[in-house]
């Protein structure tokens, strides 16, 4: 029988690897900066970097970019190994946190700088340079002085720069954190748009949990200089694979558990305060390391049950200890009966809901679907 095969669609289609990280190791003297890194970015991925402060993201992406030697290991770009090739030659651009741009020039004379070394006519350079500034939204700003810009428009400027040099990978070394969250976030939606765009790889190293999960079709989560969990954003959300992670990317709750049995992906569990229940394999992604057991459950899997409220749900007593208002949404902290510390809920405040106090008691539905199970 013949079959008439079926289009791949773009978005499916297995991209081949444009970054690979092999063990590499970077010391600063005694210093162990990088630890033992493994890692493949795709090409026209949008790939982050999130981890604290001193982590050691800001070094690996440098070790791209060639401004920074590894002590072992390999990086390779586009299958080629990096070790000897410099940074002015590698098919990367950075694009810093502080905008680096001349504030004495034109944003044209901005754009176009990279260019200086370039062949072509000044007429073909100046239709790169416009179409740079259309792609970064800032048509008609070429004759403006640079120094007369908004901090949005500067980096706007700065990412224009990068991109006309027609880079493999743009790397995003923290390029928003000096603006204010309104234009952070209107950024974060340009960014993404001209991504999609251009099509080409890029890496962004964040400390902003959110801006991460927001951005990226896949997050390296990092810690002291090893990649603790590399994942999209749904399933570092989801499934954590360690307490560090869970707690480093949004709200979660914890509470101490035992594992009672074990046997065809099925997990039986005791949990204080919830009782015995039973969760999927898939919901343990972690390593098994032994000693106390927990698990944790975001903020937003737990309901609160109003009076005579019934649920095809599991249900567990306690008492609201403390309610903090974030406008859209209330954050109760419940003391659940039989359980040491309280735990975070999160509810939608919808229109004619009666404010919960101090002290009253409550139920709180929840799901053995929605924990996570660290061992
Ligand atoms: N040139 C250097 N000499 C010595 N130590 C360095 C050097 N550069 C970085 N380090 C150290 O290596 C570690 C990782 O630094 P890195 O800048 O990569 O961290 P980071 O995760 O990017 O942090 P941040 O968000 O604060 O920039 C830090 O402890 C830092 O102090």
């Amino acid at each position: 029988m013949n079959t008439v095969p079926q289009a791949v669609p773009a978005a499916l289609a297995p991209r081949p690897t444009m970054i690979e990280f092999r063990d590499v190791h970077k010391y600063y003297g005694d210093y162990h900066a990088l630890r033992g890194i493994n890692a493949t970015i795709k090409a026209g991925e949008f790939f982050s970097l999130l981890g604290p402060s001193g982590c050691g993201k800001t070094t690996l992406l440098r070790t791209i970019a060639g401004f920074e030697d590894i002590s072992s290991g390999a990086v390779l770009i586009d299958g080629k190994h990096m070790a000897d090739v410099p940074a002015n030659v590698r098919p990367t651009n950075m694009v810093f946190q502080s905008y680096a741009i001349f504030p004495h020039l034109t944003v044209e004379q901005n754009v176009g700088f990279g260019l200086r070394r370039e062949g072509g006519t000044p007429a073909e350079k100046a239709r790169r340079v416009d179409e740079a500034l259309e792609m970064v939204g800032l048509k008609g700003y070429g004759k403006r002085a640079a120094h007369a810009l908004s901090g949005g428009q500067r980096q706007r400027v700065a990412l224009a720069r990068a991109l006309i040099l027609k880079p493999k990978v743009l790397l995003l070394d923290e390029p928003l954190s000096a603006l204010d969250k309104k234009m952070r976030e209107q950024m974060q939606v340009e960014l993404i748009r001209l991504q999609r765009q251009v099509g080409i790889t890029f890496i962004l190293v964040t400390h902003d949990q959110e801006e991460a999960l927001v951005m990226s079709d896949r997050i390296a989560v990092m810690f002291e200089g090893q990649i603790a969990q590399l994942a999209d954003p749904e399933t570092l959300y989801r499934r954590p694979n360690s307490r560090q992670v869970a707690n480093f990317i949004g709200v979660m709750n914890f509470l101490p558990a035992k594992v009672l049995t074990e046997a065809a992906g099925r997990i039986g569990i005791e949990v204080q305060g919830l009782g015995q229940t039973e969760i999927d394999a898939s919901q343990a992604p972690g390593a098994i390391t032994g000693g106390e057991t927990s698990v944790g459950f975001r903020p937003e899997t737990l309901t609160m049950l109003y009076e005579g409220q019934t649920t095809t749900e599991r249900e567990t007593p306690g008492t609201i200890e403390e309610v903090v208002y974030y406008g859209d949404m209330t954050y109760y902290d419940v003391r659940l009966d039989g359980v040491d510390s309280p735990v975070r809920i999160s509810m939608r405040n919808v229109f004619g809901r009666p404010v919960l106090d101090i002290g009253t008691r409550t139920r709180v539905a929840w799901s053995a679907g929605a924990l996570v199970l660290f061992r």
